[in-house]
Parts: C-alpha cells; sequence; structure tokens
C-alpha cells in the first residue's frame, strides 16, 4: 500500500515519526513535504498530499497539522477525498470502519507521537463494513 503524507510546520516532527514507524511496517509512504519546523501554510501542503490519491499516486492519505482542522478542510476540498480528523485510536478506526476513509488528519499538539502512530494502525487495520454505512456515503457524494 502507498500512503501519501503531508504536513505543515506544526505537523512536521509526527510526519517524521509515522514516515519511519510505516517503513518500518513496510508501507510504501510518499512524503509530500514540508520539510522542517519552519512556518509555512498548511494548504500550500495538503493539497498536493490528498491530489496524490484521486490521481492514483497513492492509495490513501496522511494529512497533520498543529489541529488536524485545517488539514482536513483542505483534504476534503479534493474530488474523492474523504477525510477525517482523528484523534484517538477509535476515531481512527471509526474512520474507515463507517466512513470509509480514504484520508486521515492529525494535529500533533493533540496528541502524543506514540498516539499518533496507534491511531494510524487502527485506521489501516481496519476494515469498511458498508451496509448502511455506504449508503449514507453515496448521499455525501456519488462515486468518483
Ligand atoms: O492546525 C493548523 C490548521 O488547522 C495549523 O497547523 C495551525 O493553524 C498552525 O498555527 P501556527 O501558525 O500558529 O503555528
Amino acid at each position: 500500500m502507498r500512503i501519501a503524507i503531508g504536513s505543515d510546520h506544526a505537523g512536521f516532527h509526527l510526519k517524521q515519526h509515522l514516515i519511519a514507524h510505516l517503513t518500518a511496517a513496510g508501507y510504501e509512504v510518499i512524503d509530500c513535504g514540508t520539510d522542517s519546523d519552519a512556518s509555512c501554510d498548511y494548504p500550500d501542503f495538503i493539497r498536493p498530499t490528498a491530489e496524490m490519491v484521486p490521481a492514483g499516486q497513492a492509495d490513501v492519505a496522511i494529512v497533520l497539522g498543529g489541529s488536524g482542522n485545517g488539514e482536513a478542510i483542505v483534504a476534503n476540498k479534493v474530488h474523492g477525498i474523504r477525510c477525517a480528523v482523528c484523534w484517538n485510536e477509535e476515531s481512527g478506526r471509526l474512520a474507515k470502519q463507517h466512513n470509509n476513509a480514504n484520508c486521515i488528519a492529525i494535529g500533533e499538539r493533540m496528541v502524543t507521537l506514540e498516539l499518533g502512530a496507534q491511531i494510524v494502525d487502527a485506521w489501516l487495520g481496519a476494515t469498511f463494513e458498508g451496509g448502511r454505512h455506504q449508503r449514507r456515503i453515496d448521499k455525501i457524494e456519488p462515486a468518483v
């Protein structure tokens, strides 16, 4: 599985932690920047990260910032992206089970690095339940 990952300055350290974590677990990780914790504007990095998925260059995306809120807002502007803000393992798991999210947003200022990795693992390890959840997703956006 190919995972695109991007952040602004406030999510940079979590991005580096997750790249190491996911690479060690055998995932192909595509680092979309930013490259340091110098202040930058999150749309400049988050939009290109999310666009990797509908472009077929990544299977899923992870977007990171201080809160994750602005990052999710940007990612959800990309057609075909369903990005969920996640803050604990359960929200990560449900992002896949109920929302079939192909992108998650995490705020580095909201979680420890270790919890960030646990959230990602919970999301990647879960299975979409379909059924009533697919019906609801179909009401959000027709098939892309
Ligand atoms: O979480 C974010 C957007 O939702 C940003 O990471 C956050 O707003 C950056 O803040 P600052 O420029 O004060 O470091």
